[in-house]
């Protein structure tokens, strides 16, 4: 991976048109990572969402530096180098979990020959090896979010969007998801993660305030 910049620019994200606290002006570059902190509704997953491109800025941009998009072209949204893992994993309860990790290994961009290769490797590194056979849906919901994590593993992008990665997760299960982390980052990745808990990576910190309706004892 060549060295990536994300320089965002006066950024305000919101919902509704109303914004959710002050711009952010900052710079992130290949190895580090941005923990996003907050109080409930403070706007973590709106500027996780925001970045990914799945809602508007309200104001501001944000800008790439050395990115290539998967098909070698200068990437021009985030997007196209992102993971983005949110609250919700992205693995249908009645399907195979084999199935799944396959169709996002597809959806990605990964060559269909290495599917099972890479499924098989996903799961090996969430500590969840032999259980692709099983319904999603009779996996426990911290070896599901191990599955969903599986999936930024599948393919490589430079960019892990990640909204609370860890929860429901035990702490063996967080240990290693901060290893997996530690070892994105020192390959050159990005990462940009919203969270309540530490996440065993060290990065820049953003705080957002409370929102105006919550700020009361
Ligand atoms: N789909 C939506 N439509 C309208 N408003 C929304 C929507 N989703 C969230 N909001 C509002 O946007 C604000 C920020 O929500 P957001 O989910 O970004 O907060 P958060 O910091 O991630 O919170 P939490 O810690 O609870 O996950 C909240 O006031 C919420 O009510």
């Amino acid at each position: 991976m060549g060295a990536i910049t994300i320089t965002l620019e006066g950024l305000t994200t919101g919902r509704g048109g109303e914004a959710l606290g002050a711009p952010l002006d900052l710079r992130l570059a290949s190895g580090e990572a941005l923990i996003v902190t907050g109080p409930n509704g403070a706007g973590k997953s709106t500027l996780i969402r925001t970045l990914a491109g799945l809602l508007p800025p309200l104001r501001g941009q944000v800008r790439l530096g050395g990115a290539l998009a998967p098909d070698g072209e200068p990437a021009r949204q985030v997007g196209e180098i992102a993971h983005y893992l949110g609250h919700r994993n992205g693995l249908r309860a009645g399907a195979r979990l084999f199935d799944e990790l396959a169709f996002w290994h597809r959806f990605l961009g990964g060559e269909s020959r290495e599917a099972t290769g890479a499924v098989e490797a996903g799961l090996e590194a969430v500590g969840l090896p032999g259980l692709s056979g099983l319904s999603v849906g009779h996996l426990s919901s911290g070896q599901q979010r191990r599955a969903a994590i599986a999936r930024l593993l599948l393919v490589p992008r430079p960019l892990w969007l990640l909204d609370e990665p860890t929860a429901a997760l035990d702490a063996k299960s967080q240990a290693r998801f901060a290893r997996l982390a530690q070892a994105h980052l020192e390959g050159g990745g990005l990462i940009v993660a919203a969270t309540h808990q530490p996440l065993g990576v060290e990065g820049l910190r953003v705080e957002l305030a409370a929102p105006p309706q919550e700020d009361r004892p």
